[in-house]
């Protein structure tokens, strides 16, 4: 009965040390009285509720590393309440870096505590161990939907099957993120003093969206034989014949240049070059030589996704600063958080494929708790950004409020029946919603920020 409870006493506890960093780092630091406040104040019940979680995990005979965890967060808090304090009442000057330090280390043990706790109280996973190589190899190899051999190239499509083909290669629905994170360097761009005309917005996202699906049809032509093995992929354009290898290529060629063609006709140099880095980067590095042979695949490849906010960023003052370099650095650590849900829930299609996720090789269980790591280093790279920048009190409530969504939806990942594989696919696709449900809302936060007020 006291597990539970345990467990949701250091969500919470998680939860509130982040409110107050973020709080603490962006608002309070050049804002009014009022969040100041509202600092303090949470900060006293943020203080009840940690010795409160210290007291029930000792009184529970709780694991040893979550009883030292959480005494040691205690102390560390209580000497971060004395920053805080000595610095108001004029004892010693306040250290600013020092008590965003303070937090941030308890806030990384409090996440480290949570961990354990999961883990030590997960329900047996009958799946934790490593797939191998080829395990759980498909009976068949041609699953549904393969190609109609009387149909080669597409050639007996209709013109609107084949058009929605031709869409299917550019991966649209990822592109409304990518599209929101070069409006989000867009908008730092514009807070540090530089103004936007239309015609840069416009262009830079048409341009980005040309590359974007350049960089997608790439991905389907180099992987088509691997993508028939799988079943989540198998009905793609052209692993089911509807598109032809040659032709994929044709269009992708045709999308780089018109990408390149309005980047720097409508742009400008640096825009264009860093959109042609994020093409290769994806389309080679990421596809060809990392995703087929390593399992830093995602971490290493998540920063071919984060270019567009250096894009975005350059698009309008034509360099590259620090704030988009955190921006982008904020994708980077969110990536693996997003992506290695999607692996734990599709790991036997990857093993089937041969491609060396980290759930593949390394098991669900070391998967979740980088989901976990990760996710806590991209709420720390937010309240980084959101300090440098001057980003305010909307922005520290939206990474509080959707992080607390995404950790709380990895801590049930621990708790669904792991023998149970529909539900543990639900359960790790509701963290991958949740995770671009985060980074969308923090998006839209700095836009809102930046653009509106
Ligand atoms: C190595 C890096 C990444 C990998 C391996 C990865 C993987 C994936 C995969 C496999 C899907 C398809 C999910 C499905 O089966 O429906 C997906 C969807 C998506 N990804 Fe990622 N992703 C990465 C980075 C990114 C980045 C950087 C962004 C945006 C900034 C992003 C945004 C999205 C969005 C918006 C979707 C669609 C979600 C939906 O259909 O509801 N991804 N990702
Ligand atoms: C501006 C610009 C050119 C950006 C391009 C970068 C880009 C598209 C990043 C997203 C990465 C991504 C969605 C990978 C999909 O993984 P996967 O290919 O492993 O997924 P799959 O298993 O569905 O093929």
């Amino acid at each position: 009965m006291d597990r539970p409870r345990l467990t949701t006493l250091l969500v919470w506890s998680v939860v509130g040390t982040y409110l107050l960093v973020a709080l603490g780092a962006t608002a309070a630091a050049d804002a009014g009285a009022a969040v100041a406040a509202i600092h303090q104040v949470a900060a006293v019940a943020v203080g009840a509720l940690l010795a409160v979680t210290a007291l029930v995990a000792q009184r529970t005979a709780a694991a040893r590393g979550i009883r030292v965890g959480t005494i040691a967060v205690l102390i560390a808090y209580a000497g971060q309440a004395g920053v805080g304090l000595a610095g108001q009442t004029g004892v010693a000057p306040f250290d600013g870096g020092l008590h965003l330090l303070g937090g941030v280390a308890v806030f990384a043990v409090l996440l480290v505590t949570l961990v354990l706790r999961v883990e030590a109280t997960a329900t047996v996973s009958s799946a934790d161990g490593s797939l191998g190589g080829s395990a759980g190899r498909a009976s068949s190899n041609e699953p549904d939907g393969t190609a109609d051999p009387s149909a080669p190239g597409g050639g007996g499509l209709s013109f609107r099957d084949r058009g929605r083909a031709y869409l299917e290669l550019t991966k649209p629905r990822l592109m409304w993120l990518l599209c929101l994170l070069a409006l989000a360097g867009m908008g730092l761009a514009a807070v540090g003093g530089a103004t936007l005309d239309g015609v840069t917005v416009v262009a830079t996202l048409g341009g980005g969206v040309l590359a974007t699906g350049a960089s997608g049809a790439f991905n389907h032509i180099y992987e088509r034989d691997r993508d028939r093995k799988m079943r989540r992929t198998a009905d793609r354009p052209i692993a089911t014949d509807r598109v032809g290898v040659r032709r994929a290529v044709g269009f992708a060629v045709a999308l780089v240049l018109a990408s390149m063609a309005v980047m720097l006709a409508l742009v400008n140099a640096l825009a264009a070059a860093l959109t042609a880095a994020a093409i290769v980067y994806y389309a080679y590095v990421y596809t060809v030589l990392l995703k087929p042979t390593t399992k830093w695949n995602t971490v290493i490849g998540g920063g071919s996704g984060a270019l567009p906010a250096l894009i975005g960023y350059a698009a309008v003052t034509g360099t590259v600063r620090l704030p988009a370099v955190l921006l982008a650095a904020v994708v980077c650590c969110w990536t693996p958080a997003h992506f290695y849900n999607l692996a734990i829930a599709h790991r036997e299609d990857y093993a089937r494929a041969d491609y060396p996720m980290l759930p593949v090789v390394a098991g669900v269980g070391t998967a979740r708790r980088r989901i976990l790591a990760w996710l806590g280093v991209t709420l720390i790279a937010a309240v980084l950004l959101g300090s440098v920048t001057g980003l305010g009190v909307l922005y520290a409530v939206t990474t509080t409020a959707l992080g607390a969504l995404f950790v709380r939806s990895v801590v049930r990942q621990y708790d669904v029946d792991q023998r149970d594989a529909g539900e543990e696919r639900a359960a790790a696709y509701r963290s991958f919603h949740a995770s671009n449900a985060y980074l969308g809302a923090v998006l839209a936060a700095i836009l809102v920020e930046t653009f509106a007020m």
